[in-house]
């Protein structure tokens, strides 16, 4: 392995985590230390964004820095005094080590270089953009490799903006994936990453470059569906609503409720959204569970659509928390309106014109104190839901832990919905007012769903159906043989264990 400098600490059994090099080397004045001397030189090739908060970070963490720039006049201003400017012939002879900071095009402006790079590491940093990454078949870092066949190449640090290296790992992702064909230049470089407070990521050989590329290409990929999902719930939902509240009375009565549009209507349309979001986190564990039950076996593969759909539901109810807390907040604002004080004025007008003085439905009340509570606890156990399903806190939990809460809990907030939508409906789905264009209240068409689950999640406590499924997801076989299982299979079935 490579020397990495006088100032390397000895790591001490089980300090994974701790950089062997001190990070962050700054003055009192908070302006960055000049490198000790004696410690490990690094060479950096370009003087572009990237290099510069490099330079900054390898300064900042004890190295010491050569850049190879084409113009080094023009570029020696924007680094740090310490690290040492000058052209790319001379900034590549003395380190072993060298940052290629520019883009795939140029790569081959620094052929003149392979005698001196000769035997060197090679750090390729770069990103393609999307149209580069599908144009080209090999990743930038394998190009990289052709066109320096004696040196070795690192793919690293391309996932770190130069913004999160110049304002320090605590500010960004600290995640560092590193890959090369050479495991002792893979270690050398993780080494680094640790110096510099990040934590590397192993990857594997130089061939997972191209995976390792795309990853700052991905766009929230495991939101995809669950937004689209989430999208057109609502649309549906509010087109709904818009029939029966804004238009039917539009239609047949002539009267204008365009108003409800911004508020009424969106906060209709949100707890509908939510509610079905939170079944749909729940309906797939059960449909699995009743896939177990009917094959006797959890040793076979579901199939794709639910594996799927298994997957992506955190996504799934982070949408509903987000949908149930815009509910929530929507609610607080009704009151607010103009209209609902020129509705209440008018009932009062109303009432003192029949010469009734007191205006008291008891039920009314009832319903409503009880819906509001329960509303507000499915809220807060979702809140919970939300809180637990964030890295740091479930990575604090153990699995039994972690388990009980989105599952149990989980289904305490389904439960707790359902009762809120149910009191908020009361008796209204039975009258015949409520029925406009033919069109039942929107809550009724949520309903059908969670009561399904509730009624099977019920089910599968019966000692005849809970014995039948403990057994299957132990691993028991209907007629007693175990058969033979592939790994994937089981982690699959294992994943549905907590239905
Ligand atoms: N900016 C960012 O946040 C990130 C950038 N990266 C990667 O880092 C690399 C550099 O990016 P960035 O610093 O932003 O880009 P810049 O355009 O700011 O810098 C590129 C540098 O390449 C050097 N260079 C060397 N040879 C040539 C040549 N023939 N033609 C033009 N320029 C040349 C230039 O330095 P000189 O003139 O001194 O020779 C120039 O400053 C890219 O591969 C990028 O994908 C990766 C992650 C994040
Ligand atoms: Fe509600």
């Amino acid at each position: 392995m490579l020397n990495l400098g006088f100032t390397m600490a000895t790591r001490m059994p089980g300090e994974i985590d701790k950089p062997l090099i001190s990070h962050h080397l700054v003055d009192s004045d908070g302006s960055l230390a000049e490198p000790p001397v004696g410690a490990l030189k690094v060479g950096i090739l370009g003087s572009g964004d990237f290099a510069r908060s490099l330079a900054t970070r390898l300064v900042g963490s004890g190295f010491s820095v050569v850049v190879g720039s084409r113009n080094p006049k023009r570029t020696a201003g924007l680094f740090p005094s310490s690290a040492q400017v000058t052209f790319q012939e001379e900034a590549v002879t003395s380190p072993g080590i060298i940052f290629v900071a520019v883009f795939r095009e140029h790569y081959s402006s620094l052929c003149g270089l392979s005698d001196q790079l000769a035997g060197k590491i090679l750090v390729d940093v770069s990103n393609p953009t999307e149209q580069e990454h599908l144009r080209h078949l090999e990743s930038n870092a394998e190009y990289l490799a052709s066109l320096f066949p004696t040196c070795t190449v690192v793919k690293a640090f391309n996932v770190i903006s130069a913004w999160t290296l110049q304002a320090g790992p605590r500010d960004g992702n600290r995640q560092v994936p590193i890959c090369s064909d050479q495991p002792e230049a893979k270690r050398t470089i993780s080494e680094m990453v640790h110096a510099m407070g990040f934590m590397p990521l192993d990857m594997g050989s130089l061939v997972s470059a191209r995976e390792v590329e795309a990853m700052p290409l991905h766009l929230l990929p495991a939101w995809k569906v669950p937004a689209l999902l989430a999208l057109g719930l609502f649309v549906c939902f509010f087109a709904y609503n818009f029939t029966r509240d804004v238009l039917q009375p539009y239609v047949q009565e002539g009267k204008n409720k365009f108003y409800k549009l911004p508020v009424s209507v969106v906060n209709t349309t949100l707890p509908c959204v939510a509610y079905v979001l939170l079944s749909l986190v729940y309906l797939p564990g059960v449909l699995a569970a009743t896939l177990q039950l009917r094959r006797g076996t959890k040793y076979h593969r579901f199939p794709d659509w639910l594996d799927h759909w298994l997957q992506h539901r955190k996504q799934i109810g982070l949408l509903s928390f987000f949908c149930a807390a815009l509910h929530a907040l929507y609610s607080f604002c009704l009151p607010l309106r103009r209209s609902h004080r020129y509705d209440l004025v008018n009932l009062a007008v109303k009432q003192m014109l029949t010469n009734k003085s007191h205006l008291w439905v008891e039920e009314e009340v009832w319903r409503m104190e009880i819906y509001l509570s329960l509303g507000v606890l499915a809220l807060g156990t979702l809140s919970l839901l939300a809180i637990t399903s964030l890295p740091s806190i479930a990575n604090s939990l153990n699995w039994r832990e972690f388990s009980f809460v989105q599952s149990t809990l989980g289904f305490v907030a389904l439960v707790l919905s359902t009762l809120h939508t149910l009191t908020y409906g009361w008796t209204r789905a039975f009258e015949e007012s409520r029925y406009k264009f033919y069109l039942p209240p929107t809550f009724t068409l949520t309903l059908l769903v969670p009561c399904v689950i509730i009624l099977a999640k019920g089910l599968f406590l019966l000692p005849c159906f809970s014995r039948r499924l403990t057994k299957i997801r132990r691993g028991w076989e209907k007629d007693g043989a175990v058969k033979f299982t592939l790994p994937a299979d089981s982690i699959l079935a294992e994943k549905t264990s907590h239905v």
